[in-house]
């Protein structure tokens, strides 16, 4: 087996700030009061993924997941511990991360296509392909700054799903685009797991994490709650009860 992700006592703070404006700030110090606090989006995280795994990242709001993710994709980097990532990491990390909302889609296309890594003669070979997932019509020529956010999200997820990578990472909430749009994503997931590239996708849709995922993290306040089987770590976050347990929201049961 190869491991393709190795995540070692992985830690990331961040300050949370008690005060909007400096007069504010200033006020909070002359009276002693605290203007910041430091805590840990994610605490002391471990994990390895094995190549050609597709795990699922779970957890409340605010639980780490989306920090984790990027800590992973390189986006960010851990205030201590470490991540080492084998072969090409590519995904949706942020919509529209890196788009000049100036630029055309089509213009837009290229440039995150060379962010995320991809030669001129492979986004050449895909122009077409990409262009054709995002189906955005003749908005691919027009300016990104008056797409709506599903448009944003059809053009960054249609890059980022042709990229030929070995770990794909995807934050379902950051797939916001209609419902067709969605079971073309969860489709192209499928062919994409299929084909062996590593997956590692955070959700909070019980029902997408089944059906593309072969095991789950859980994530609480940071810290490592659960990994281990899909179903039990629905069953440890409570998801599995009541009408929630086979929802649809993201990209969820087939319709
Ligand atoms: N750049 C940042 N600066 C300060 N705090 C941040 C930053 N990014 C995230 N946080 C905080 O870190 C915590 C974890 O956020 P994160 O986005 O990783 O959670 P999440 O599990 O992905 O949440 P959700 O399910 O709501 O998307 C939250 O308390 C959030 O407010």
């Amino acid at each position: 087996m190869t491991t393709v992700i190795q995540a070692e006592s992985v830690t990331k703070s961040f300050s949370m700030q008690y005060h909007r404006s400096l007069k504010q700030i200033v006020l909070a110090k002359a009276r002693g009061q605290k203007t910041h606090e430091y805590f840990n989006a994610v605490d002391d995280v471990s994990f390895t993924v094995e190549a050609g795994e597709s795990v699922g990242v779970m957890g409340l709001n605010g639980s780490g997941k989306s920090t984790l993710l990027k800590t992973i994709s390189g986006v960010m980097r851990p205030d201590s511990g470490q991540v080492l990532t084998r072969g090409r990491v590519a995904g949706l990390i942020a919509t529209g991360a890196g788009f000049q909302s100036q630029l055309s889609g089509r213009d837009n296309l290229w440039l995150n296509a060379a962010i995320l890594g991809m030669s001129e003669a492979e986004t050449k070979r895909k122009l077409d392909a990409i262009i054709d997932f995002a189906d955005l019509g003749k908005f691919i020529d027009t300016p990104v700054t008056y797409y709506s956010s599903g448009m944003k999200s059809r053009l960054g997820f249609a890059v980022a799903i042709h990229v030929e990578s070995d770990v794909f990472i995807a934050d379902e909430a950051l797939a916001v685009g209609d419902r067709p749009f969605k079971r073309k994503c969860k489709q192209k997931m499928r062919e994409i797991r299929e084909n062996g590239t590593t997956i590692f996708f955070v959700s909070h849709s019980p029902g997408a994490v089944k059906q593309l995922c072969d095991r789950v993290l859980v994530l609480e306040k940071g810290k490592l709650g659960f990994d281990g089987d899909v179903k039990e770590g629905i069953h440890y976050l409570h998801y599995d009860e009541g009408e929630d347990g086979d929802d649809d929201e993201g990209f969820g049961p087939d319709d």
